[in-house]
């Protein structure tokens, strides 16, 4: 109990009338909105086929990360084909659909590419049994497709050990949930100018996973409804940068602003401020991968006519990607499952063709990289 005293900003005397300073924010907000702009424009000049693979990429990063903050790894393959197969990309052979993964990728891909339709709370629940298709969480039954109930008391985000267990937030009593998510699904579904929309998407985030009106998954709910919002703020359904991604590579600091958030006033400049801070990095990010989506394309432009085999497509293709550390003989013979004689002869092959070159890097066996 909190003995009348206002612990948490849901129990603020004018909760949830926000409030910030549009000041402060008004440089980063622009920053962020040109750095949109341009990755829009460089986009509208790359031809359908590029869109996609950008739109692709950003979008598996996305769902990967999404659920690495949440301490699962998803293989990476099956979200790449899970995506491609519903966006009709191709991305030659697809790996198997798993229905775990499928899960996320619907929901990220209904939030965003159908952007525009309303927030309701049936949605909602098609999202997170989407998420829990078996109503289980680990080993632990959760209710699925309603809100939390409470039966095992309040809703707490703790860490650390059982029995010296840190809460860091606890979230309103399940018996408030109803009037509080129609006051929230009302306000994410009205259009007004009462606040710009990077920062809509940004309150919205923050409201809903103060809320956490369900058992589990309120992340990265939270984080789809916010790709949602991002979507309607930049006119287009398609995703080319991903801001879960960025949040995931932050996630201590995601942490400590939304416990420091939650626990302070309803004055959230900060927590918006943190928001456009991690939207522009995401940003530069996705003029990074723009950069070598383009870079690969030009690179088997430029050597169409050279006739090389699959083992040879495939590692380059692991190059291109942006390989970490050195690429030897070794490592070529593994990814390309041939034995290293093979690997040599393939390799000189693309020596004695200009694709590749040796790098002096030093050490005792030769590396290889592609010839700029
Ligand atoms: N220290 C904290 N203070 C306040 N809120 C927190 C804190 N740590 C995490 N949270 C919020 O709680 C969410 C986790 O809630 P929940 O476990 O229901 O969601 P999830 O999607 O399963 O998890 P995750 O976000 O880890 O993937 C985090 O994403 C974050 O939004």
């Amino acid at each position: 109990m909190f003995c009348g005293e206002s612990r948490y900003i849901w129990q603020a005397e004018y909760w949830p009338n926000w409030r910030y300073d549009l000041a402060t924010l008004a440089s980063p907000m622009a920053e962020v909105a040109r750095l949109q702009g341009v990755l829009l424009g460089r986009l509208a000049d790359v031809g359908f086929a590029l869109r996609d693979q950008a739109s692709l990429a950003a979008l598996t990063e996305d769902v990967i990360k999404t659920s690495e903050i949440e301490g699962e790894r998803l293989d990476a393959a099956s979200v790449r084909s899970s995506i491609a197969r519903r966006l009709g990309v191709d991305i030659g052979a697809l790996a198997p659909a798993d229905r775990h993964v499928d899960g996320i990728v619907d929901m990220i891909l209904d939030a965003t590419t159908n952007c525009h339709a309303p927030l309701t709370r049936e949605r909602l629940f098609g999202w997170h049994a989407a998420l829990f298709p078996t109503g289980y969480s680990g080993l632990s039954r959760i209710t699925v497709g309603a809100w939390r109930d409470d039966a095992k008391g309040p809703m707490q985000v703790v860490s650390g050990p059982i029995g010296r267990q840190r809460v860091h937030f606890e979230a309103p009593p399940a018996d408030r949930l109803d009037v509080e998510m129609d006051r929230f699904l009302h306000w994410v579904n009205t259009p007004t100018d009462e606040h710009p929309p990077l920062l809509k998407a940004a309150l919205a985030h923050l409201w809903f996973v103060t809320l956490h009106p369900f058992d589990d998954g309120n992340g990265r709910i939270a984080r789809a409804i916010g790709a949602m919002l991002l979507a309607r703020a930049d006119g287009s359904p398609q995703r080319f940068y991903s801001l879960s991604a960025q949040i995931q590579r932050e996630r201590q600091d995601y942490y400590d602003i939304l416990e420091r958030t939650q626990k302070g006033t309803l004055d959230v400049t900060d927590w918006l401020a943190w928001f456009l801070r991690t939207l522009h990095r995401a940003l530069e990010r996705a003029h990074e991968s723009l950069d070598a989506v383009l870079y690969k394309a030009r690179f088997w432009q430029r050597h169409a006519s050279i006739p090389m085999n699959a083992r040879q497509i495939k590692v380059l293709n692991r190059l291109l990607d942006g390989f970490d550390g050195k690429m030897t003989t070794r490592k070529w013979a593994v990814i390309a499952k041939c034995s290293p004689d093979t690997a040599l002869r393939d390799i000189n092959d693309l020596l004695a063709r200009g694709v590749l070159q040796k790098c002096n890097a030093g050490g005792r066996s030769t590396a290889y990289t592609i010839d700029l």
